[in-house]
């Protein structure tokens, strides 16, 4: 019998992707490969299916089955693709599963692996913003365990110990402030995508880079945190920490602060999920404190990050103004990472979009899916007219 956990990775040729491959790889003594998959990446997923020797490769656009199955030929891997192949890969008995798509397109497969029981580690945050209330639910009805990836909440779930909510004061998540940081609101009007993608700390995927340019990537893990841990939005605090070495604090009714510290390094949170609750070897630089000399920290700013004030909005109303807010900031990033817009029209369209389309009550994952739809077409038409 084998002693080793079966891992399935989503998104695994892009920045958590490969960073998760990077530790699997160097413990293969304790981790075999189920199911990996991409979106339209062919010859970087066979890749690493062949590295790792996976039973199953998914490519989520259906038209590149073929090509898929000649970059796999000879392996023995088997091949999928489109988003029936992406749930059957979530379906398959892994022992965990990192999820690790961009964007509310990860929600159908990591739903499918919630409701198996599955351990999933979670970096895609953009679903628990769009349909947290729901997700948290049946993880608590198939008896899944949901482990944060994203390194805030990483850090908030290492310091956090299962204390009872009444001994929590404050969750202080820390936020870099981006490449913008002390910028102008009108030096931020002319902003090029080179600009916004180039993070001062963090070497990621694109999408996430524009929402910490724009803070918004703060906003929706404000509202990640309080799905993932029992503090009402109010206890929730942002603070600015520009040398990203606080990962995120939690300060007790004692007055004792807890805080995960480390190198921005995203492969410590991932073999933590992947570990949990035991640790296991990365190979990440260590801190040399003396060389940091200091750590600073600062109130964020909402006026020039009218980001964080739109998802404290949509925490507060709730009902699905979060997802109209995840919605309409997927368009407007591409909007911008195609040069259709400027930097300050993310923002200003997600608060366009929102003001138009409002909250309703939350009922049902098909009204997620639906409001999704409608939003992407209400931010299209608002982009266009720009
Ligand atoms: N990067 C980081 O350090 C951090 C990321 N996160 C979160 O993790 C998630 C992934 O981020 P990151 O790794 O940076 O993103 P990347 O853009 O680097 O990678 C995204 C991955 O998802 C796949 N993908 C993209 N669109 C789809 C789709 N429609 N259907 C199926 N698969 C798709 C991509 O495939 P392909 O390569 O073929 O396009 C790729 O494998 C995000 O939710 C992000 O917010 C959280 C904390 C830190
Ligand atoms: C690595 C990670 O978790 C990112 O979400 C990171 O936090 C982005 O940095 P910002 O603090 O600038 O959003
Ligand atoms: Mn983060």
């Amino acid at each position: 019998m084998s002693l080793k956990k079966s891992v399935s990775v989503f998104g695994v040729t892009g920045s958590i992707g490969t960073s998760t491959v990077d530790i699997l790889k160097s413990h293969a003594d304790k981790y075999s490969v189920d199911a990996v998959t991409a979106h339209r990446n062919v010859e970087a997923l066979a890749q690493i299916a062949r590295d790792l020797s996976a039973k199953f490769a998914v490519i989520g656009d259906p038209d590149l089955y073929d090509e898929l199955c000649d970059a796999l030929a000879g392996s023995g891997i088997e091949a999928g693709a489109g988003e029936s192949a992406l749930i059957d890969a979530a379906q398959r008995p892994s022992d965990i599963v990192i999820a690790a798509i961009v964007g509310a397109a990860g929600l159908k497969p990591t739903l499918a692996a919630i409701r198996r029981g599955a351990r999933v580690g979670l970096a895609n945050k953009e679903t628990l913003v769009c349909a947290g209330a729901l997700m948290t639910a049946e993880v608590a009805q198939h008896g899944a365990t949901l482990i944060p990836v994203d390194s805030e909440h990483s850090a908030i779930f290492q310091v956090l110990e299962d204390r009872p909510e009444h001994q929590v004061d404050r969750i202080l998540l820390t936020a870099s402030g981006g490449p913008f940081r002390e910028w102008s609101l009108d030096n931020m009007k002319s902003v090029t995508r080179a600009q916004a993608l180039a993070h001062p700390n963090w070497d990621m995927g694109a999408k996430i880079s524009i929402d910490s340019a724009t803070m918004m990537n703060k906003g929706l893990e404000l509202i990640e945190a309080w799905h993932l841990f029992p503090v009402p939005e109010d206890k929730i605090e942002i603070v600015v920490h520009p040398q990203s070495v606080v990962h995120s604090m939690v300060e007790y009714c004692d007055g004792s602060v807890l805080a995960q510290l480390g190198s921005p390094d995203m492969r410590t949170p991932i073999a933590y999920a992947l570990a949990w609750p035991e640790r296991i070897k990365v190979d990440v630089p260590r801190l040399d404190f003396a060389t940091i000399g200091g750590l600073n920290f600062q109130q964020p700013d909402t006026e020039r990050f009218p980001a964080l004030r739109l998802a404290r909005q949509a925490l507060q109303e709730g009902g699905t103004l979060p997802t109209v807010l995840n919605g309409a900031n997927e368009v407007a990033v591409e909007a911008f990472l195609r040069d259709q817009i400027g930097f300050l029209d993310v923002a200003g369209i997600v608060e366009t979009v929102m003001n138009k389309i409002g909250s309703h009550r939350l009922t049902d994952l098909d009204q997620v899916f639906e409001t999704d739809a409608m939003v992407r077409r209400e931010t299209a038409a608002c982009i266009a007219a720009v």
